[in-house]
């Protein structure tokens, strides 16, 4: 990939000289194209997919799904199709599902979509498929998924250990029914059995027991899709029970489905315009929307800018002042990395709890971020559900990444404001923004700014 440094060099984070000034292209959310995905493989009719996300999360779902059988299409985006979907240019993806098959391997990556959302749709496929990934996918919880597919009548070869790698031994029909999880550790273990659900020859009905279930959002999203394409879904936030989910068994529809931009990873931006008293407008916002991103216009306000919705998109204004926040995010736990970066440069404390399930995320990152943050110099203390962050005068220095996309434009934030700030492996962003390097730099200097970024200033 051009442009993008290679593995473990350090690149040095661009210090902004003025307020930031810009409008940015965020590229498609990868939470609704691996959905899109999925839902399109198990429909009964062929599906378009427009500005999906092209990140090694969703190539590695995309890659998997071909592998057992179905077919994906990369045509331009204006060349067929009709009405909302058809808008805008880029390529689109055009999805026709065949017959589900093994034998088939699958590379997970470190994708938790990938490695939850694709066993419940090995055991639909017939014949073998095998699953693995990297060292880390080996270490993050997959159990709520095994146990609750054997369950449900699959037959799948784990060695007992309970994660990756595995096989999953379809025979091209799963019973379903009634399955009790634990999904505490993970919102993506509930998403997976519903995305397949209406395939399973019962349907499903996933009642969660145990600690509070994280990441509600995406769960939101996985039924507003499911029903979009046709399935019939109840759910706890229509008056039904709580913690429980039921589909019922049928045919999903080929939709044609235009991706909204990641507003997780709108994140970085919309920081920028907060810790450098600027201003950004991410274009294309949704005014209706599932991601947990959107939950960013209201914890960016409280901690000290403002922010306005138009038709061009979201605009964010800083003051120049950042403020320490108290919240809760285990609701939107994938904004914490970013959230963080901003706590330790306001002017009071911060207490970020509800987030003790991110230490299995692609990497700990309560630890990593406590260890990153404090090696600027930042006090940032571990608790037992998150972090207590103090700032301090921070000073530049080498930021490592783990390998976690979120870790990077953390810290790619943190050196905006902070000279000397060394991101290690910044081409991690590729997981879900293969274009992160491109897109801050058109950020900082609009001079070089490429075709996502645009500057404002004349
Ligand atoms: O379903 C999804 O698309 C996601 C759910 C969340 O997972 P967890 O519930 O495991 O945190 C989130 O953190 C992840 O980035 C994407
Ligand atoms: C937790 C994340 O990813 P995954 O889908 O791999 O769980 C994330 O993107 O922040």
């Amino acid at each position: 990939m051009t442009g993008i440094p290679a593995q473990s060099a350090l690149w040095p984070a661009p210090t902004a000289a003025r307020p930031v000034d810009a409008t940015v292209t965020v590229p498609g959310s990868k939470s609704v194209t691996n959905r899109g995905l999925v839902l399109a493989a198990l429909a009964s009719e062929p599906g378009w997919l427009r500005r999906p996300l092209r990140s090694r999360d969703t190539l590695l779902m995309a890659e998997a799904l071909r592998a057992m059988g179905v077919q994906i299409d990369t045509v331009p985006n204006n060349s067929s199709g009709s009405g909302e979907g058809a808008r805008g240019g880029g390529d689109a993806w055009r999805i026709i599902p065949a017959g589900l098959r093994g034998p088939a391997a699958v590379d997970v990556g470190n994708a938790g979509t990938v490695m939850r959302f694709l066993p419940p749709v090995a055991a639909l496929a017939e014949g073998p498929v095998r699953f693995d990934g990297d060292p880390r996918s080996h270490e993050r919880p997959l159990h709520g998924v095994i146990d609750a597919l054997r369950a449900l009548g699959a037959r799948i070869d784990d060695a007992g250990r309970g994660a990756l790698p595995l096989t999953v031994h379809g025979t091209g029909s799963l019973e379903g029914g009634t399955v009790e999880i634990d999904a505490s550790s993970s919102s993506q273990f509930v998403s997976a059995l519903l995305l397949s659900g209406p395939r399973f020859n019962q349907g499903v009905e996933v009642r969660h027991v145990g600690g509070s279930l994280p990441s509600l959002p995406h769960i939101r999203m996985t039924v507003e899709m499911l029903r979009a394409a046709g399935a019939k879904v109840d759910a706890p936030e229509d008056g039904g029970e709580p913690d429980v989910w039921r589909v019922t068994p049928g045919a999903l529809l080929g939709r044609d489905l235009t991706v909204e931009p990641d507003l997780s990873n709108a994140a970085p931006f919309l920081a920028a315009a907060l810790v450098t008293g600027g201003r950004v407008t991410v274009r294309d916002w949704p005014a209706h929307t599932t991601q947990p991103g959107d939950a960013l216009r209201e914890i960016f306000t409280r901690m000290g800018g403002s922010c306005e919705l138009t038709e061009d998109g979201l605009t964010f204004t800083g003051t120049g002042r950042v403020h320490g926040i108290t919240a809760d995010l285990h609701e939107v736990g994938e904004l914490t990395p970013v959230i963080a970066a901003v706590a330790a440069l306001a002017d009071s404390p911060s207490e970020l709890s509800g987030i003790a399930h991110l230490r299995l995320h692609e990497t700990d990152r309560l630890a990593a971020l406590a260890k990153e943050l404090g090696g600027l110099g930042c006090g940032v203390t571990e608790t037992s559900d998150g972090l207590r962050i103090e700032p301090r005068p921070l000073h530049g220095g080498v930021f490592r990444t783990y390998e976690d996309h979120r870790l990077a434009t953390a810290a790619a934030v943190v050196g905006l404001v902070v000279e000397g700030v060394q991101v290690e492996n910044v081409a991690t962003t590729a997981k879900t923004l293969p274009e992160f390097p491109e897109l801050w730099t058109g950020l900082v200097d609009p001079g070089a700014a490429g075709p996502g970024t645009s500057g404002r200033r004349g």
